[in-house]
């Protein structure tokens, strides 16, 4: 491992990583021509986990994550980053024990931790899990959009739109009140109140407690605090399960349990408390004692029931009263309320829409929906959308614009930096914020169980964001939108920010701020008219409307350019805008079909390179870079991408022709002769050998296969796997 390869490609989990095993040798055949290093680096659950454990291992465990932490605060930083898994905890203790079963010494997750060996291994579990990568190392802010090749194709190839009717039940519903969006409070730090602060509960006998000490605030700090009442959220629920048996829709929840780790699965908890509450109720009690953790779901619910029958029969008895719900996967029973991680608010929403706001019922059926989204803050978005289209009918993707995004996201942003500053109150009391000057910056009144968290942004962050907006209005000449609402206090102190910036650079006039809801409908009206807007927006607005828009106009979000320019100079060159999609592995084991689309690969691949010409004023570099983008050209305009369908083309089949459209654009270049002589003779066999190529890639689909381990697979199995063809493994070596 040298101390600076010249690209790091990620080392993930599930689908990306099955295609990585058949792309990235390709990647390294090409990159070598041009004397390009590129190194993984492992960010994988697994690899994480066992990095947690060095002690316990034989030989050395490398911590990857740490080293990329450190990286891309450098300008030398180039990495492609693949979707990696954001463990709830029934999937981290799922890992833990494959990697038990292949012989690796891990301790169990402690649920419930009293020695010091438990504590410490529980401290060390949950700072793996959740979004405990990406967070890491986006160390600048987010630049997505779809590429003008992958727009153009998406319009000439319209996917599949489900019919929006005006009359549909679907529906969104947030609390009214008592939620962190009624409770926020926002303010922004000065010189004096700079330095270490601390959070401080005083219980309503008089008892302090510091929930934590020694948080770092910086003049210039946006500091936000808000709670969610635990009391208006249980009774929020169990109304809108009323109401949603009423209305005779599914029932579902949607929250972020991964990059919320700490609030969202208590929120999960609380549906999965409300939905059985006859039987929490009834039998709380024998529940609590089998070890049950209801924020964990029904699926480690059931697990730990398996030999009771009374409460089964209970929780059968109340299901049939309660509204049908959404499924995960009808066939095999897996509810909304399964997996805290199995309904991700970013990818579930949109998903829903696109498909004319039906959801997947216990019939595998498809019906109208009830969309719980308990906190108000972003709901307005999701609710403007289905309001929009009830009155619009679904949008056209053939001539739809498109919807480009400026995130603030950089050094933990906003509330997906919170984990460190959330709490569930233990008892009722005043929460303050204390500054180290003595100031109290926040405080909240609040009663036990209550969700209370602070956040922050750093003013470096939001000033870098502001000016990539500006870079990028200007690049496009469009429309451009910050998501902000002037009634919202967080999103006031940052219009402070916004509005004396773009007044300096004379730029304020080619802006405008519109609270979420408005910019929702202007948005989609713009775009209606195949016109471009830019959202600029805060981190989970980045994150939302990354997939919201995407998977309307494109089908998908996997398919984005997702580009972080990290305010230290380097490039982190994120594949696609969507996750590491699960259900692609499970028809990979079962059928040796892999239907995910590396586009994503391919389109960050080509800015790697194009950033390491620039950055490294590497010529060879810029010219591979150059060819990646006629190949992936190459690959939409003559439909090379992956079939979701067993015995038809797929990931692999989209790599032959990657590499083979890659080799012929760099022989035809005339800015290199070497890397056209090189590659000459390879697109000369690639060419000649396809039919031979595509049927070996051909004959191993539909069997199943076997790659020992599905967070941990064997490397040697996996490889095989996904590179069925030897002659292309031979052109390629
Ligand atoms: N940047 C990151 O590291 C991210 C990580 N995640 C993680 O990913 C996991 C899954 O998240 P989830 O919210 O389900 O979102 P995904 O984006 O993984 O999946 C949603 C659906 O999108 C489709 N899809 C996604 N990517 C591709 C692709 N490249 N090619 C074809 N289809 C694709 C699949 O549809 P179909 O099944 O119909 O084929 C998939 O089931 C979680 O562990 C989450 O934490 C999520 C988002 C970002
Ligand atoms: O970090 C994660 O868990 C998911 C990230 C994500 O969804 C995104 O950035 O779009
Ligand atoms: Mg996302």
């Amino acid at each position: 491992m040298s101390e600076t390869p010249d690209i790091v490609y990620t080392t993930v989990d599930e689908a990306p990583e099955l295609a990585s095993a058949s792309l990235l040798p390709i990647i390294r055949r090409f990159a070598k021509a041009a004397g390009i290093t590129i190194e993984t680096r492992d960010i994988s659950l697994a690899g994480r986990i066992l990095a947690a454990f060095p002690d316990r291992q034989k030989g050395e465990v490398r911590d990857d994550l740490a080293w990329l932490g450190e990286w891309v605060k450098t300008p030398e930083a180039n990495v492609i980053k693949l979707p990696n898994i954001s463990a709830s905890t029934p999937q981290l203790e799922a890992a833990i024990k494959e990697l038990q079963a292949q012989g690796y010494d891990l301790p169990d997750y402690p649920h419930e931790p009293g020695t010091d060996a438990e504590k410490d291994a529980r401290a060390r579990y949950d700072a793996i899990k959740g979004s405990a990568v990406n967070p890491v190392l986006r160390e600048g802010n987010s630049d997505r959009r779809a590429a003008n090749a992958v727009k153009k194709f998406a319009q000439n190839n319209p996917h599949r739109m489900g019919e929006w009717k005006s009359d549909s039940k679907t529906r969104v519903a947030s609390m009214s009140g008592g939620d962190f969006r009624s409770n926020e409070k926002s303010m922004t730090l000065s010189a004096d109140q700079a330095g270490p602060a601390k959070i401080v509960l005083t219980a309503d006998g008089g008892t302090e407690t510091v929930l934590k000490d020694g948080v770092q605030l910086h003049e210039g700090t946006v500091l936000d605090a808000t709670f969610m009442s635990a009391s208006k959220l249980d009774a929020f629920l169990a109304d809108e399960i009323a109401k949603t048996k009423e209305d005779g829709t599914l029932f579902s929840l949607h929250l972020k349990a991964t990059m919320m780790k700490v609030s969202d699965p208590i929120i999960f908890g609380h549906a999965v408390k409300t939905f059985l509450k006859p039987v929490f109720d009834k039998y709380g009690d024998e529940l609590k004692a089998a070890g049950v953790d209801p924020n964990g779901g029904l699926g480690a619910l059931y697990a730990k029931i398996e030999n009771k029958p009374e409460i089964k029969a209970e929780i059968e008895k109340v299901m049939v009263e309660r509204p049908p719900m959404y499924m995960v996967n009808s066939a095999k029973g897996i509810t909304n309320l399964h997996v805290p991680s199995d309904v991700i608010i970013d990818a579930s929403i949109p998903a829903l829409i696109r498909d004319g706001g039906k959801g997947w019922g216990p019939d595998d059926a498809q019906h109208d929906t009830t969309c719980v989204i308990p906190d108000d803050t972003y709901a307005p978005v999701y609710d403007e959308t289905i309001a929009y289209f009830k009155e619009t009918g679904a949008l056209d993707p053939s001539t739809a614009g498109t919807v480009q995004n400026i995130g603030l996201m950089a050094q933990k942003a906003e509330e997906y930096g919170s984990h460190p500053t959330t709490f569930e109150i233990p008892t009722a009391g005043t929460v303050r914020v204390i500054a180290s000057n003595g100031d109290v910056l926040h405080e909240h009144a609040v009663e036990a169980g209550d969700i209370w968290r602070a956040c922050t942004v750093k003013k470096a962050p939001i000033e870098d964001w502001v000016a990539l907006a500006i870079e990028r209005q200007k690049a496009e000449g469009c429309e451009a939108i910050f998501w902000l609402d002037a009634d919202r206090p967080h999103d006031a102190q940052l219009i402070e920010y916004v509005t004396p910036i773009l007044e300096a650079r004379g730029v304020a006039d080619n802006f405008a701020i519109m609270a979420p809801r408005e910019a929702t409908r202007r948005t989609f009206e713009t775009i209606r008219e195949g016109k471009t807007s830019i959202a600029i927006t805060g981190n989970v607005l980045r994150d939302y409307l990354t997939d919201l828009f995407p998977i309307l106009e494109l089908g998908t979000s996997a398919k984005m350019l997702s580009i972080v320019k990290l305010m230290q100079g380097g490039g982190l060159f994120e594949t696609g805008a969507g996750g590491s999609a699960p259900k692609h592995v499970q028809q990979l084991v079962e059928e040796n079909h892999l239907r995910w689309d590396s586009l994503g690969e391919f389109c960050a691949l080509a800015e790697s390179l194009k950033f390491l010409g620039e950055s490294r004023d590497n010529a060879k570099a810029r010219v591979l870079g150059e060819a990646v983008e006629a190949a992936t050209q190459g690959v939409l305009d003559h439909d090379r991408s992956p079939s979701r369908k067993t015995g038809e083309p797929d990931n692999r089949d989209s790599h032959y022709w990657f590499a083979r459209y890659w080799a012929e654009a760099l022989a035809s270049q005339d800015k290199d002769a070497d890397l056209a002589a090189e590659f000459k003779p390879v697109a000369e066999a690639l060419a000649a050998k396809e039919a031979d190529i595509i049927g070996e890639l051909h004959g191993a689909q539909g069997k199943s296969v076997d790659i020992a381990g599905y967070f941990h697979p064997d490397d040697d199995k996996k490889s095989a796997v996904m590179r069925p063809s030897n002659t292309l493994n031979d052109i390629i070596a």
